[in-house]
């Protein structure tokens, strides 16, 4: 704590250049899984936001270093941005200057294996003891680090990173790609200021988000989300294996969004507010792991799988339908009094949510815990599934207009005390966002 007020008020002192930027996280209403396989899946993103700064301080205070501070990890860890130039900057440089396709704005195409070999090589030797999760962490940032600042020529400065977030990491709320969000936005931001690339995009406004209050914050454009996205991604991989992309996805562009790996993602209007239970189940897994779950029933079942993985899809196509119909309601769902035909659209999402929970667990990802949440929620007229990898995580649950306000609070009481955590949460905020660049001149 101390030495967290002293960073700040140090940071005051000395900064040339602050930025910050914020990244929501998301919930998989459908599609967890069979997405990586090429299916439909929809997501939508959460209230609860990553939130980073990056200050470039004054070259003429003592310690040249870059400082990272993940609090969520419990890690604090400085470099010496000569060793960052010499070991890290100038060996991926080396490397991308032979590649004559690559370019900042083209991160698929980067020596990606090469400059990760490099990073982990680097977090290695330069860190102090991490666990797993603080090395992937450094690891994927420094992989976003030198990808993004090794493709430009920059003389690099004492640096400050300080990134913290609401969401619970390893659960299944896309922390990993929020948190790999917040840092492609902060470099490209900090590319785009320091080096003059492409175009100048950074000014000041209002912003007004569906679902959401006027900010100040600033709005990346599509040309920028898109970048951020793709770094993102590259990084994910990182994290997840093989990842299909829609977490980076909606973490990025906010809202909700049907999304088919390899196609544009396509923002779905919300009908209305839609509200949601997150109920964490307090079992901690790793997404790498449980995709190599549905790996391993692939393997051994394939047929089956390929049938589950269509079942999947179907579900995802029906719930994208009845969504968009719902939208098509609009003015009447506004209204406190539901109408039959909203009750009855609820209701059919209601039962695909119960097929997509049957059809996860018939592929292995859910877990005990996951299957009681699951029970108690129909118990009490909701209907839930498990969102994300998976393997214990959040179960998520819609909130509809005809569920009157004091049993949802006492089912979340009894889902207390049964030893869950529950939220209640609006669906569909806005995605990643600058919320302060100051230059100090
Ligand atoms: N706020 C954060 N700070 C640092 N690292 C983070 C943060 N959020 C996520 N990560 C990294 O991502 C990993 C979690 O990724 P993952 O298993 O995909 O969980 P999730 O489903 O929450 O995305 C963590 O172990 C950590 O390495
Ligand atoms: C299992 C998967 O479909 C979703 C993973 O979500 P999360 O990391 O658990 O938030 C993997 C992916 O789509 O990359």
């Amino acid at each position: 704590m101390v030495e967290n007020n002293f960073q700040q008020s140090s940071e005051k002192l000395h900064s040339e250049l602050l930025i910050k930027v914020s990244a929501p996280g998301k919930v998989i209403l459908h599609g967890e899984h069979s997405v990586v396989f090429g299916k439909l899946a929809i997501a939508a993103s959460l209230g609860l936001r990553t939130k980073l700064s990056l200050s470039e301080l004054k070259s003429d205070i003592e310690l040249n270093m870059l400082t990272i501070q993940l609090k969520d990890l419990n890690l604090i860890q400085s470099y010496d941005v000569k060793i960052i130039q010499q070991d890290l900057l100038a060996k991926c440089r080396s490397i991308i200057k032979n590649n004559p396709n690559y370019s900042l704005e083209n991160p698929q195409l980067i020596n990606h294996e090469e400059i990760l070999q490099i990073t982990e090589d680097f977090v290695t030797r330069y860190s102090k003891p991490l666990n797993p999760y603080q090395n992937i962490a450094l690891v994927s940032l420094f992989y976003l680090f030198a990808g993004t600042l090794g493709s430009v020529d920059i003389k690099l400065r004492p640096i400050n990173i300080n990134l913290e977030t609401d969401l619970t990491i390893n659960a299944g709320t896309g922390s990993s790609a929020s948190y790999l969000v917040t840092l492609s936005a902060a470099f490209i931001q900090y590319i785009r200021f320091k080096a003059n690339f492409g175009k100048n995009q950074i000014k000041n406004g209002q912003t007004k988000h569906r679902n959401s209050e006027v900010t100040n914050s600033i709005k990346f454009d599509t040309d920028d989300l898109q970048l951020i996205s793709k770094w993102a991604y590259n990084a994910e991989k990182i994290i997840h294996g093989p990842a299909s992309g829609i977490d980076n996805t909606i973490c990025t562009f906010g809202s909700m969004v049907e999304f088919r790996k390899g196609s544009q993602p396509r923002v779905i209007e919300l009908p209305t507010k839609f509200r949601m239970l997150l109920i964490n189940s307090m079992v901690t897994r790793n997404t790498k792991s449980m995709i190599a779950v549905a790996q391993e029933t692939k393997k051994e079942f394939p047929t089956v799988f390929d049938s589950i993985l269509d079942a999947m899809n179907a579900v995802a196509e029906s719930a994208l339908e009845t969504i968009i119909r719902l939208s098509q309601l609009k003015t009447v769902v506004e209204h406190e009094n539901c109408d039959s035909e909203m009750v009855s659209l609820f209701k059919r999402l209601e039962k695909l949510t119960d097929m997509n929970q049957n059809l996860l667990a018939a592929i292995g990802v859910s877990h005990p815990k996951l299957d009681r949440i699951c029970s108690i929620l129909k118990e009490n007229g909701l209907h839930g599934k498990l969102t994300g990898a998976g393997g214990g995580g959040f179960a998520i649950a819609l909130v509809n207009h005809y569920h009157p306000d004091d049993k949802i609070k006492a089912l979340m009481e009894k889902l207390e005390t049964e030893g869950f955590s529950v939220q209640l949460t609006d669906l569909g905020g806005p995605g990643v966002l600058i919320d302060e660049f100051k230059v100090n001149s």
